[in-house]
């Protein structure tokens, strides 16, 4: 953790279940915030068709709802696109950008990130910009680097002033039940720290700077206790709530 930044802990629910599911999901978070709001913030990405219905179970409490992407673009000809205005007008927040899962599944580039981002934050949203190196990287010494140069590349000026979030999550690390070690984790976000303070001053000290890949209830405070870790971006555990819950839970108090 980082004095004086509030945690944010986000569930990244990817493409998973129907607006039944993400509906009851979105309640059960709901119904279980109260004991972790106090010391964190919640978020939650569901699908674009889902959002309507999360938000709509979410209500009043205090939990954020966002997406998983948004068009670079704030309107027109751009069949199947999202745009970031739409995203506000339909109770998001937030918006995930640039994750590993998108760079390789639609080829996007970080400067295809930092447009999103721009927009995103044109409209008002927070963006939670991903990065992270590949395995190979990672084994050929080149992971600090890799996500400096991620960070260059996908963050627009600006960044730090609208509140964006930078989540670091070791393309290795996804969905595989593998993590960093803590010195590792530790070593990244301090160069993160060390790129968002170099770049935007005073404001990049207080960018919030999560750890993602493989967060669990059993990991979770070792990992959040870590400096420079100002939260988790959870996948898999994201979609249980009690799970989710727990990470949060394991916040310091
Ligand atoms: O956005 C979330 C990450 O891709 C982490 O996913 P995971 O917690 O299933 O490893």
């Amino acid at each position: 953790m980082t004095p004086d930044i509030r945690p944010l802990i986000a569930g990244n629910w990817k493409m998973h279940g129907t607006a039944r599911e993400a509906a009851q999901l979105a309640e059960a978070v709901r119904a279980g915030a109260g004991a972790v709001t106090a010391r964190c913030d919640l978020l939650v990405c569901p699908p674009f068709v889902h959002i309507h219905a999360a938000s709509a179970a979410i209500a009043w409490q205090p939990i954020a709802v966002g997406a998983q992407d948004c068009s670079p673009h704030a309107k027109g000809a751009h069949t199947g696109d999202v745009s970031a205005p739409m995203l506000v007008d339909a109770g998001c927040a937030y918006v995930i950008l640039g994750h590993s899962e998108r760079r390789a599944d639609h080829g996007e580039t970080d400067a295809q990130v930092r447009a999103k981002t721009e927009a995103a934050i044109a409209a008002g949203l927070i963006p939670v910009v991903c990065v992270g190196e590949s395995e190979a990287q990672r084994d050929a010494g080149e992971a600090e680097s890799v996500v400096a140069a991620q960070l260059a590349g996908s963050l627009p000026d600006g960044f730090a002033a609208a509140k964006g979030v930078v989540a670091y999550e070791p393309v290795w690390a996804i969905g595989t039940g593998r993590t960093p070690t803590e010195a590792d984790i530790r070593a990244m976000h301090a160069r993160m720290r060390a790129e968002v303070t170099g770049r935007f001053g005073p404001a990049g000290g207080t960018t919030r700077l999560l750890y993602g890949g493989s967060v669990k209830p059993s990991n979770a405070a070792a990992i959040l206790a870590l400096p420079d870790v100002d939260g988790a971006l959870v996948g898999g555990a994201s979609l249980v709530a009690g799970d989710f819950l727990a990470i949060a839970a394991a916040v310091a108090g």
